[in-house]
């Protein structure tokens, strides 16, 4: 007989967005949150000359690699594990997330009035098969000027986040113009995630 279809999956992400944005496709979810003693930071690590789009990939495929383990580790039922990573990058550089204010500052100041990507990976194991899609946008910020940069850091806004802003936010009045994706922006594209899932066997409208 075969076993039945589990009706949740795994969210191996601690961004409290990723969680809403799939809440939005109306499919259960529960948390697979990392160990203590997982450095999840570490695997955020750009090799040299590494383009934006091949980094966030392969960071994505690690996260997977380790929250697959985790579930294995755990003993836990086996269901479809969902994770993502977005990075931001200007021309040919990555901007993670801001270490400090004044790391927050020159990310902003560098994004003041330009034209920038946005990417999100996400990656789905469901049994052996591993389904991977990327989203990306293009996003315009405005003329900053010191004291609106200075303002916004201030809220801690920023913090957590790649590029220094976030779009859900306050930092939605700082962007001009975006082509792409909010939900990618914000962390989980949702067009791409619905196609992942119906792939995996989830009835999606
Ligand atoms: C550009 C932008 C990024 N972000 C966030 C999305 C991600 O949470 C974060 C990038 O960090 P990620 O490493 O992608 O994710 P995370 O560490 O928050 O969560 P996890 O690895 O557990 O899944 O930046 C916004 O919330 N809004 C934005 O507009």
């Amino acid at each position: 007989m075969n076993k039945p279809r589990p009706d949740f999956v795994y969210l191996a992400s601690q961004s409290p967005r990723r969680a809403q944005l799939l809440d939005l496709l109306q499919v259960r979810h529960q948390p697979l949150l990392a160990d203590a003693d997982e450095d999840a930071e570490a695997l955020e690590v750009p090799l040299p000359r590494e383009a934006a789009t091949a980094y966030v990939q392969r960071v994505t495929g690690l996260k997977l690699d380790a929250a697959v383990a985790r579930l294995r580790r755990r003993g836990l039922p086996a269901a479809p594990v969902l994770c993502a990573d977005t990075t931001v990058a200007l021309g040919g550089r990555i901007l993670g997330k801001p270490a400090d204010a004044a790391d927050a500052h020159a990310m902003l100041a560098a994004l003041s009035g330009r034209t920038h990507r946005v990417m999100t990976a996400v990656a789905v194991q469901a049994g052996r098969r591993r389904l991977q899609a990327l989203s990306v946008s293009r996003v315009h910020f405005a003329e900053l000027t010191r004291r609106q940069i200075e303002t916004y850091v201030a809220t801690g806004e920023p913090m957590g986040k790649a590029g220094a802003y976030a779009i859900q936010g306050l930092g939605s009045a700082l962007v001009a113009h975006i082509a792409g994706s909010h939900s990618g922006i914000m962390g989980l594209p949702v067009f791409e995630t619905a196609q992942l899932l119906r792939q995996a066997g989830w009835h999606i409208p």
